[in-house]
């Protein structure tokens, strides 16, 4: 049977944008965007897997605000993944890139342009309708 592998990722406001990643030609899912995270590990909180990764990878710092609904996806007969989304801020700090090729901050209205991995379309999606009905909410952040 196939094995789900749980990834956890950002979405990262700031200033009314998200952080884009871009995976890097050697990476799995060549040039294709993601939320940065990555595989959670066993003993580690979803949670905690994001923090460290995003330190990991961006070398910043994040504040986890809430998490929403997760979405299962079949990349292939031996690949499936668990993404969980977790909305988050983060101390205005230098990005340094460890593992992407790029990485941009789109406007949430322009977010469903990009050239998403498979499993991020319906984060995306749902992301972008629950921030049109609570962005009074969010415009702090
Ligand atoms: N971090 C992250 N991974 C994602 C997203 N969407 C998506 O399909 N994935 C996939 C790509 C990878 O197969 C897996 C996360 O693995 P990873 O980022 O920790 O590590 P990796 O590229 O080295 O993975 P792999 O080559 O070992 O499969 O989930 C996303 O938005 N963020």
């Amino acid at each position: 049977m196939t094995k789900l592998i749980r990834v956890s990722c950002a979405i990262i406001l700031d200033s009314g944008k998200v952080l884009c990643a871009q995976r890097s030609e050697n990476m799995d899912l060549p040039l294709k965007w993601e939320l940065p995270g990555g595989k959670i590990e066993e003993n580690e909180s979803a949670a905690e897997c994001l923090k460290r990764e995003i330190f990991e990878e961006l070398n910043i710092e994040i504040q986890i605000i809430r998490s929403f609904e997760s979405n299962i996806h079949q990349y292939s007969p031996l690949k499936k993944i668990e993404l969980i989304p977790f909305l988050c801020s983060f101390i205005n700090s230098g990005i340094t890139l460890k593992e992407h090729k790029d990485f941009c901050w789109k406007e949430i209205v322009k977010l469903a342009e990009m050239d998403w991995a498979e499993a991020d379309i319906p984060i995306i999606r749902d992301f972008v309708q629950w921030y049109s009905l609570n962005r009074t909410q969010t415009h702090s952040i």
